[in-house]
């Protein structure tokens, strides 16, 4: 049995902290509000973030980060990528010990266009941790948290540190593989928001699963296009953490980038939409980032550009989609193809 802790207690580090704790061991929950805490540990519920759960009543929920922390060989960050930095400088101040360092959120750091990984080595001490991990793969918090069958992808640049996160984690319902290709698992996680964000805006504009198909197919040939030039393995993209999240965030009823769209396309503005859905929606801002990386790295990325001018320049969402329509015609795999012939002759 090992103690953990598991930072943010929104649906997805409940979920987490609930697989561990059927797994055995000592589970953490920490939140940054004193009342979330009471309440979990009061009620056995999360009512804002997993209404539906009853929680196991020796789960734990802490709000003093560093009586969390104690003695802990793992913590796990399951926090909005615009709160990774704020809580890293936080258990940076209280950690006082080496431990594994896993992480399952999905962003890009628009200011910066870094992935969360490098975010957490520019603000966690080198001396607390060896290599970060990355969780990731298609699992929504709400099937993961009544035992639904579910399979995640562990990465880290130590394979030996993602197999201590398989162990940690994996059990029945929870199966986690391993993997070691960091970038491609990180960016696969992130990127599909962006698709889904589309996918949710393509049904609420009364497309059928003809479009969802074409989003989903030409969206993965953006991820992989981006992410093999960014240093990924293009197989990672095939994998769970690339089509197997792309399929689950653009065709299931949990998903809130999903959500998101469906209610943009619906008419509703940006800022009324996030604040109707009281939950993150990393989509937003990793469609800025994407954008920018796209434009820096001269990717083409007519999709994801689409979605940031209907996010951020209030464009039309059918207009945008008759621009996709109608774009010069092409061979299905002419970028990704230039990009892997350029990588295996270096
Ligand atoms: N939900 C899911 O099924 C899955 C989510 N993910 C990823 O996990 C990450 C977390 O998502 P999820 O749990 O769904 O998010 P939620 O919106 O459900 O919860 C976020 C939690 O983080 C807390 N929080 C926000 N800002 C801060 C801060 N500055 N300091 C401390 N705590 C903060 C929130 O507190 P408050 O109540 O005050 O807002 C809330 O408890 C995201 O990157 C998401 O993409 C990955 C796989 C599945
Ligand atoms: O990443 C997820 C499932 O794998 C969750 O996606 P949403 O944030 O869109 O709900």
């Amino acid at each position: 049995m090992d103690k953990v802790a598991v930072l943010g207690a929104g649906s997805w580090g409940t979920a987490l902290a609930m697989v561990l704790n059927e797994n055995g061991h000592d589970v953490r929950l920490w939140t940054h509000l004193k009342e979330h805490a009471e309440e979990i540990n009061t009620t056995n519920k999360n009512q804002s973030y997993l209404p539906e759960v009853t929680l196991p009543s020796n789960l734990v929920a802490f709000n003093d980060l560093k009586e969390a922390l104690q003695n802990v060989t793992s913590v796990i960050f399951v926090l909005p990528t615009s709160a990774i930095r704020d809580v890293c400088r936080q258990v940076a101040k209280v950690l006082d010990h080496k431990v594994t360092i896993i992480h399952g959120t999905k962003g890009i750091e628009p200011e910066t266009l870094k992935r969360i990984s490098e975010m957490m080595e520019e603000e966690l001490p080198k001396h607390l941790f060896d290599e970060i991990v990355v969780l990731s793969g298609p699992s929504h918090a709400e099937e993961v948290s009544v035992k639904h069958p579910t399979t995640v992808t562990a990465s880290s640049k130590n394979i030996k540190e993602a197999e201590k996160a398989q162990d940690l984690f994996i059990n029945q319902y929870f199966r986690v593989y391993t993997s070691p290709d960091m970038v491609g698992v990180e960016l696969g996680g992130s990127l599909k928001n962006i698709i889904a964000l589309g996918a949710g805006i393509s049904d609420g504009l009364g497309y059928g699963d003809n479009a969802k198909a074409a989003l989903m197919t030409r969206g993965l040939a953006e991820i992989a296009r981006l992410g093999t030039t960014m240093g990924a393995d293009p197989l990672t993209f095939v994998g769970l953490s690339g089509i197997g999240d792309l399929i689950v965030t653009c065709t299931s009823v949990h998903s809130r980038n999903w959500k998101a769209g469906n209610l943009l396309a619906g008419g509703k503005g940006l800022n009324d939409v996030l604040e109707q859905m009281g939950m993150v929606v990393e989509g937003v801002r990793t469609t800025e980032a994407a954008y920018h990386l796209a434009t820096t790295q001269d990717i083409e990325m007519p999709i994801t550009k689409g979605i940031y001018k209907i996010l951020f320049e209030d464009a039309d969402p059918k207009e945008i989609v008759d621009q996709l329509m109608t774009r010069m015609r092409r061979h299905e795999m002419e970028d990704l193809s230039a990009i892997l012939s350029d990588r295996y002759r270096t």
